[in-house]
């Protein structure tokens, strides 16, 4: 139990200082804050299953979607002894940054960083302008890799030659930076920074490090793909704020989703390996777009994941009072999910991971 020192943007956004002034601890874990930095991150279970189900194998070449902050990013890195490449995009600079700065961190160097839009992560070599820079004969472009983390000075090189592609993304890296005051500080930079002091940095104004753009990646780029959804977040504990959801805002949810795996459905290639998870308890973004995925796409299968520690999906289907019918797992095909219940005894956040074979497209 706590005062929330920040607004709800602000806790997201800021880097360092107080969000919540506890005054009643509900767990008695010690603060790790500037202790054994690098050596140790506080992971959730469910999360680290994730990654494990994934079964990252060495020299892969993996993408996970949706990577910031890059807990399971830096996860699947460990599980590949560092060796191979994963690519960690997210929509949002600043969240790429902290992906970034985690990898840096702990030290691994087998993780390049991207600004992508997962809703667009599908790059047909036909659309590319001349100008695209080819990495590793794929048409990917401005991937930041981070044996040491970029500064404003410029983009670290990288070991594995991706200095074309760093060029790139120098081009397209965001610069903005807030404007520090100065002689002439008008009323409204002052309201500025008064805003920034308590909602942290804007979205776009980078904290001194860039986040290279991508175009996206051609189908059947990746061993492996991660699609660590966004989702309503109704498995998190303990919950700082209480998220305003209807029924409909629950369906859309899954509606995003869908339209994210139909992404990463053609990125992964054939005999490659999807993982789709979320940290929610919400069967429309769970079992829902596993229907969807099984029923759309013929050449996906559900795989076995190791280990098992989550519980059963839901098999069945769902009339909503408006008429809306949503289907979720067949018989069978229960056990080859895992559904962490926030209630049950495992002591867990609520948690969903699907793990996808992917045979032959045609
Ligand atoms: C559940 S969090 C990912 C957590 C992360 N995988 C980890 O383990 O640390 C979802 C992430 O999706 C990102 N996101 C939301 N919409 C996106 C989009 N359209 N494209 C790419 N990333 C998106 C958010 O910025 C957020 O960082």
């Amino acid at each position: 139990m706590g005062t929330a020192m920040l607004s709800r943007a602000g806790m997201f956004r800021v880097s360092h200082g107080v969000a919540v002034d506890l005054n009643n601890r509900v767990f008695r874990l010690p603060s790790f804050h500037n202790v054994l930095e690098g050596e140790i991150f506080l992971q959730n279970l469910p999360s680290i299953v994730a990654a494990h189900a994934l079964d990252p194998q060495r020299g892969e070449r993996v993408l996970d979607m949706c990577a910031a902050p890059g807990g399971k990013t830096t996860a699947i890195a460990i599980l590949m002894n560092d060796e191979g490449e994963i690519v960690a995009a997210d929509r949002s600079h600043n969240k790429v940054l902290d992906v970034q700065r985690l990898s840096a961190e702990m030290g691994l160097t087998c993780i390049t960083t991207c600004k992508l839009d997962a809703l667009k992560s599908v790059c047909l070599p036909s659309t590319l302008s001349d100008s695209t820079t080819s990495v590793n004969g794929d048409s990917s472009v401005s991937l930041t890799s981070h044996s040491e983390v970029p500064s404003n000075e410029g983009i670290a090189s990288d070991a594995s030659g991706r200095s074309e592609a760093e060029k790139s993304c120098e081009e397209n890296a965001s610069t903005e930076q807030p404007n520090n005051g100065g002689d002439n500080v008008s009323q409204s930079e002052i309201r500025k920074n008064k805003g920034r002091l308590k909602n942290g940095r804007g979205r776009t104004q980078s904290q001194g490090g860039r986040a290279g753009k991508s175009k996206g990646f051609p189908p059947n780029s990746f061993d492996r793909v991660l699609l660590d959804a966004p989702c309503s977040a109704l498995g998190l504990r303990p919950r700082l704020f209480a998220g305003l959801e209807t029924v409909i805002s629950l369906r859309n949810h899954g509606r995003y989703q869908r339209k994210m795996f139909d992404q990463a459905v053609q990125l992964v290639r054939v005999g490659g390996v999807l993982v789709y998870s979320t940290c929610t308890i919400n069967p429309s973004e769970n079992e829902a777009v596993v229907r969807y995925a099984l029923d759309k796409y013929k050449f996906l299968s559900l795989a076995t994941q190791h280990p098992r520690i989550g519980g059963p999906g839901l098999v069945g289907r769902c009339e909503f009072p408006d008429g809306y019918v949503e289907e979720w797992l067949k018989p069978g095909e229960e056990e080859m999910v895992q559904k962490f219940d926030p209630s049950s005894e495992l002591d867990t956040i609520g948690f969903f991971i699907a793990k996808f074979s992917v045979g032959p497209k045609d």
